[in-house]
């Protein structure tokens, strides 16, 4: 197992276990108003924090990890991100990997302060992985992915992301985020699992396949949005993947969390069987 600053194992590793143990299904945490609504809750900072907390308890030990979206918290200014602080830490405390959906990208030096801020050992926002943006350079990014390394944290890079205004833009650059990738993990390698991961929506077909792209050979996991709400299934995760199943981190949001809080961890359990069956 790879060692890091942290002297444990890294964030690959400790997916790859997580998967291994409840399956590859990620639950998104997006707080929309009609899902607050749906679920008995209120729309500000107490209603947030309960929402999260309630989604945590609900699929704690049944799936791999949690993914808040923070732009459905930044959305209620200091109370939102105060709800958000303690659902990361309601995540750290049931020991379910937490995914904060940021997708951040900067210049080096300000991206500094957006890897202390999430990958932090001591920030309050600190997560288990971070969404980030290449698209001001993979290099630009250095700063995330050296304290992710520093601290047994990892990163997803956007590379071919699930909705469909992205892929003329993301077309030209994709094979070059994904050789990034590859040659970050072939450096610092896991003993499952790098921990340079990628965005690879479940709903972009045959994409990476017709750019000749071999997401197999990346050494880090997947992170797979567009499950449930944007149409894809356990059927276009296997299309899209193919010898990278087994790395991958299939997320879902309202897809599970239309469910309600009564039925969300059976539909996690249904989603994570589906998935389980074409591995
Ligand atoms: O390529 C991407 C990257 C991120 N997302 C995020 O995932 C969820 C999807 O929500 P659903 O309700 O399951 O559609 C949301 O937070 C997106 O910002 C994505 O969809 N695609």
């Amino acid at each position: 197992m790879s060692v890091h600053g942290s002297g444990g194992p890294g964030f690959g590793d400790r997916l790859a276990a997580a998967i291994e143990d409840c399956g590859p299904v990620c639950v998104g945490i997006d707080p929309h108003p009609q899902l607050l609504q749906a679920w008995g809750l209120s729309a500000d900072g107490a209603g947030l924090r309960d929402f999260g907390r309630m989604v945590v308890e609900r699929v704690a030990g049944t799936v791999a990890a949690i993914k808040p979206q923070s732009a459905f918290f930044e959305e209620y200014g200091s109370e939102g991100i105060a709800a958000l602080e303690h659902i990361l830490a309601a995540a750290r405390d049931a020991g379910v990997l937490s995914v904060l959906d940021v997708k951040r990208g900067d210049i080096g030096s300000t991206m500094g302060g957006y890897a202390r801020a999430y990958l932090g050992d001591r920030s309050p926002l600190r997560a288990d992985a971070i969404t980030v943006s290449p698209y001001l350079g993979y290099e630009s990014l250095r700063p995330a992915l050296d304290l992710a390394h520093e601290n047994g944290r990892g990163v997803f890079v956007l590379a071919l992301t699930s909705n469909p205004e992205a892929r003329e833009l993301q077309r030209e650059v994709a094979g070059k985020i994904v050789a990034a990738a590859a040659h970050e993990n072939a450096a610092r390698p896991g003993r499952l699992l790098g921990s340079v991961g990628l965005v690879v929506g479940a709903t972009i077909g045959s994409a990476a396949e017709d750019l000749g792209i071999d997401l197999a050979t990346v050494g880090g996991p997947m992170l797979a949005p567009g499950v449930g709400a944007q149409g894809a299934g356990a059927a276009e995760i296997a299309g899209v993947f193919g010898e990278a199943v087994p790395f991958v981190l299939a997320s879902s949001s309202r897809g599970l969390l239309q469910a309600g809080p009564d039925g969300l961890r059976a539909a996690a359990a249904e989603l994570t069987s589906a998935l389980r069956a074409q591995t």
